[in-house]
């Protein structure tokens, strides 16, 4: 899915309403019934619910006059409120002047705001898109009552007071959704921990938006849907043999951290590589062999950390960094790599946090690499901390751009640059997924996928997150969020990659 600027928004409307010969009035009663439809199929409103619906100036204000009007038509007590502006949209007059006789409009009147109960529902619709600036005086009061008050609230299009797409000043008045329903397409603020007390649980309605126009609409942001996937991830020939896929090269382990190494091997084992090899130091040996039999193990000459690199030749991709340590002769194995290796580098962990401290080693990463930080090694490597997490994406589209890598920034919605700039959202994953040995997992899938020589990089790395996230996803209804181990989402790759195959 596109990740639209407001502006686009504006002209994917426009478009539609000129495409499919309807008004604007028309788009705005379509996403008006599908916000009444999910108040009343998923929240199931009760019909002695206290409901409060608060309409801004513009055409979000108008939504919210039409939600009003259906939920009052439909036997609802609805409260409507109106925050007085000098100017309306439109639309918004025309919806005003369209409300049923039963159902009066009352001003906002910021010094005597009305008492909202705990258990009631407002419906945010003071501004959407078209939000041009911090919000003051009476909204900024009102949005800080609704705030306070332990309603359950459910903002229209965007929680008010918060841009789509940028940043707004810190203490600024912007309301705390528990529900945003939005229409069609998501927005770049959604997917970002900065709003997630703003935003709450995101929900998407269509309202049946020109797809032609959004087809040719040009963008910059991908929010990366299953829809979009399947089918990217090849199938296996029936004449296949363990060639076709690719024979990848894991280097990762120190004494104390050889989990990681065994977390990526058996990921990458579960990502479908031909054949796996991890080197280990010494002390890895044992464990590797036992716990990932299927993978062939090389063993380091020293005892607690690599300190080898071994001769490239056979490997079709090669990872390196799940638990591997910063010794100066592990850094010198890196070095190494980077200056001979021909072949996809995954680089993970303590291998970023090397180049992180070693700016002449990060000039070595060869293009094309695929980098997984998450947002503190991503700081290490750029060394300078965000700003907030909109300054913190420009530097992860400018790292993708300067180096020509594919850069990743895990998280929930884990993002993912190219080195033209592009960036994309997965929309898999879940908070059980936070805990240690996660990442590592994902390098030993990545590490499969770059290994197979069907798939570009680019689609290794978006099959890759998404299967990971997915994977964990269908772990979690066996083992809840807290018991969710990094070794379940091993369990759940191949699943999670054949819902991903195609022919
Ligand atoms: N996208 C879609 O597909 C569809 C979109 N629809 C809906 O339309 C919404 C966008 O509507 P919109 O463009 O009228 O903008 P909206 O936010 O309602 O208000 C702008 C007004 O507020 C004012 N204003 C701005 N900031 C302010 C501030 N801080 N404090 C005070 N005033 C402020 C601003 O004034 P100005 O900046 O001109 O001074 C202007 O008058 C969209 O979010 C969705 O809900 C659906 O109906 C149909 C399908
Ligand atoms: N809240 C979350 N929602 C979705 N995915 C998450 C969440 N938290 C973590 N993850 C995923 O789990 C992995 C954690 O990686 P990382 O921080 O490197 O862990 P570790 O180094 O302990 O293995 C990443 O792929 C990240 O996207
Ligand atoms: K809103």
């Amino acid at each position: 899915m596109k990740l639209l600027s407001p502006v686009q928004t504006r002209a994917l409307d426009q478009a539609t309403i000129k495409a499919q010969h309807i008004t604007s009035i028309d788009l705005m009663e379509r996403a008006a019934s599908a916000v009444t439809n999910w108040l009343l199929d998923e929240l199931r409103l009760d019909y002695d619910t206290e409901i409060h619906v608060c309409c801004g100036p513009g055409n979000n204000g108008g939504d919210g006059l039409v939600v009003a009007r259906n939920l009052h038509r439909a036997g609802y007590p609805v409260q409507l409120w109106l925050l007085p502006a000098t100017r309306h949209s439109a639309d918004c007059t025309q919806q005003q002047q369209q409300l049923p006789a039963g159902l009066a409009a009352q001003q906002i009147d910021p010094d005597n705001l009305t008492t909202i109960a705990a258990g009631a529902v407002v419906v945010d619709a003071l501004f959407g898109t078209g939000l041009s600036r911090p919000l003051e005086g009476t909204a900024a009061a009102l949005v800080r009552h609704l705030n306070g008050s332990g309603a359950t609230v459910v903002a229209v299009d965007i929680p008010s007071g918060l841009y789509a797409d940028a940043p707004q000043p810190a203490d600024c008045a912007v309301v705390r959704a528990d529900y945003t329903l939005s229409f069609e397409l998501p927005k770049l603020a959604f997917l970002l921990p900065q709003n997630a007390g703003f935003v709450g649980d995101w929900r998407l309605l269509p309202i049946g938006l020109d797809p032609e126009v959004i087809h040719n609409t040009p963008v910059d942001m991908h929010f990366v849907t299953a829809d979009e996937l399947r089918g990217r991830l090849p199938k296996r020939p029936k004449f296949s043999h363990k060639g076709t896929f690719g024979h990848a090269l894991l280097l990762a382990g120190s004494k104390g951290k050889i989990g990681a190494a065994v977390l990526a091997t058996q990921a990458c084992l579960r990502g479908g590589a031909g054949l796996v090899t991890t080197q280990v130091p010494a002390v890895g040996y044992d464990i590797l062999q036992i716990s990932a039999p299927e993978a062939m193990c090389l063993t380091d000459s020293a005892t607690d950390c690599i300190t080898e690199l071994p001769d490239l030749a056979p490997y079709a991709a090669v990872g390196i960094g799940p638990g591997l340590g910063q010794h100066h002769d592990t850094r010198m194995v890196l070095r190494r790599l980077l200056q001979t290796a021909r072949v996809p580098l995954v680089l993970d962990a303590d291998a970023l946090n090397m180049l992180g401290a070693y700016p002449e080693l990060q000039k070595l990463v060869p293009p094309g690499a695929l980098l997984t930080p998450h947002p503190k090694e991503f700081e290490r490597l750029v060394g300078e901390p965000a700003r907030d997490d909109y300054h913190r994406l420009d530097q992860l589209r400018d790292f993708a751009g300067r180096t020509g890598c594919y850069c990743v920034l895990k998280g929930a919605y884990t993002a993912l640059a190219a080195p033209d700039g592009t960036l994309y959202f997965n929309s898999t994953g879940n908070p059980g997924m936070a805990s240690g040995g996660s990442g590592d997992v994902l390098t030993g899938l990545l590490l499969a996928l770059r290994a197979d020589k069907r798939l570009s990089p680019l689609d290794a790395a978006l099959l890759g997150l998404h299967a990971h996230g997915r994977a964990g996803d269908l772990a979690l209804p066996h083992t809840g969020h807290a018991g969710l181990l990094a070794s379940d989402i091993v369990r759940f790759i191949g699943p999670a990659l054949e819902e991903l195959m195609g022919e």
